[in-house]
């Protein structure tokens, strides 16, 4: 299950009008492996065999639930330091975030360059963009070496930008591969910044796990495995990395078992999904389905499990939030929409009257 890929999607007329995640990088740093891996469930090994992007690919990643955004895959070559050849206000100004693709097996004073350029043509474009860096290609560096990278290129990145005269600029650093989760949850932290009803999420997330005895709770798009919100505690790393191999588990289960097929309104997953995974480590994985887009994975302790009644409950009251969310948010663009669309049919009144 995946999202359609670029051709089979019709453009949406509101497209424009959508937050905008530009993928940019040196040529090779793995920004088109990453689009394919996280939307289209390429499998990691196969992304040796892609080819070079020599055009912008723009791709409207929308599904059911809070993920509505559009992905620009840019090529290598593309700085955006030429503004008689880039129209800049209309790359960049709209709401959405910037993904600097560093290849950490590679030279990164050249990498380093360019994020200088780019950002800084962005910045004096759109101050409210999100600016991430993913440090990719991780899984070739020893451990050791990991934090010293992120310090050099986070400390240098910051201090060319400020001689570049950008300051305030917030850089967001994350440590990525495609061979692991790491590309998940990084991609998950900056949808995360792109979702409107996120405090609400949040604040609906952490109620249920303190009333119900959970250790953490994560809402997950289940085709892309990012997770739109979490509640406020802490868990190790590798429950999360536990709980995006339960939502694949789970899926091709679902596909073999249930009653639909590989598409992703008419799959197996729907409101009788569910999974349960106990843990040696005395934690139980609970995996609920919220719609056929979204699922709640929570992490509990064996005795607070016990209280699954309680757990069952308060999951219901968390399903019917979630959607009530998702239906105001679904009413509040038709709104839109129609007030876009009078406004439209007017300015051609007023073309008209100016004719006669
Ligand atoms: N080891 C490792 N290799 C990766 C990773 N991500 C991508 N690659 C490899 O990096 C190479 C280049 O990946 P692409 O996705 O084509 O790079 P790109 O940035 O889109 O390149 P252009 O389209 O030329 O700008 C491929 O051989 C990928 O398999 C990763 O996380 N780890």
């Amino acid at each position: 299950m995946a999202y359609p890929s670029p051709s089979d999607v019709p453009v949406a007329e509101n497209m424009d009008s959508q937050p905008r995640i530009l993928l940019l990088g040196l040529r090779s740093s793995g920004k088109s492996s990453i689009q394919k891996v996280v939307f289209h469930k390429m499998p990691p090994g196969d992304t040796m065999n892609l080819e070079s992007t020599n055009q912008i690919v723009k791709e409207d990643i929308t599904s059911g639930s809070f993920i509505q955004f559009q992905i620009w895959d840019c090529p290598g070559q593309n700085d955006f330091s030429d503004s008689s050849l880039y129209d800049l206000d209309y790359i960049f100004g709209t709401r959405g975030a910037l993904i600097f693709v560093i290849d950490a097996q590679d030279d990164c004073n050249e990498a380093l360059r360019m994020l200088n350029r780019v950002f800084t043509n962005a910045y004096n474009v759109n101050k409210n963009l999100k600016f991430e860096v993913f440090i990719h290609k991780i899984d070739g560096i020893p451990e050791d070496q990991k934090l010293e990278l992120q310090r050099y290129i986070l400390y240098t990145a910051s201090e060319e930008l400020k001689e570049s005269g950008i300051h305030g600029l917030h850089l967001s650093i994350h440590l990525t591969s495609i061979y692991d989760h790491t590309i998940f949850e990084a991609f998950s932290k900056v949808v995360q910044k792109l979702v409107k009803s996120l405090s609400v999420l949040e604040n609906m997330l952490t109620m249920f796990s303190n009333n119900s005895g959970v250790d953490k709770v994560f809402l997950f798009d289940i085709v892309s495995k990012i997770y739109i919100a979490t509640d406020v505690n802490q868990v190790e790393n590798e429950l999360y990395e536990l709980c995006c191999d339960m939502i694949d588990v789970t899926l091709d289960i679902s596909c073999v078992y249930g009653e639909g097929d590989d598409d992703v309104e008419n799959s197996g997953f729907d409101h009788e999904s569910g999974a349960l995974i106990r843990l040696n480590t005395n934690f139980v994985l609970y995996l609920r389905e919220v719609n056929r887009h979204l699922a709640v994975v929570c992490i509990i302790s064996d005795t607070n499990f016990q209280r699954r009644g309680t757990i069952d409950y308060n999951f219901g009251i968390l399903r019917k939030k979630i959607n009530d969310i998702l239906e105001a948010n679904k009413n509040l663009e038709k709104l839109k929409n129609n007030s876009a669309a009078v406004e439209d049919a007017n300015g051609d009144d007023d073309l008209s009257n100016n004719v006669c």
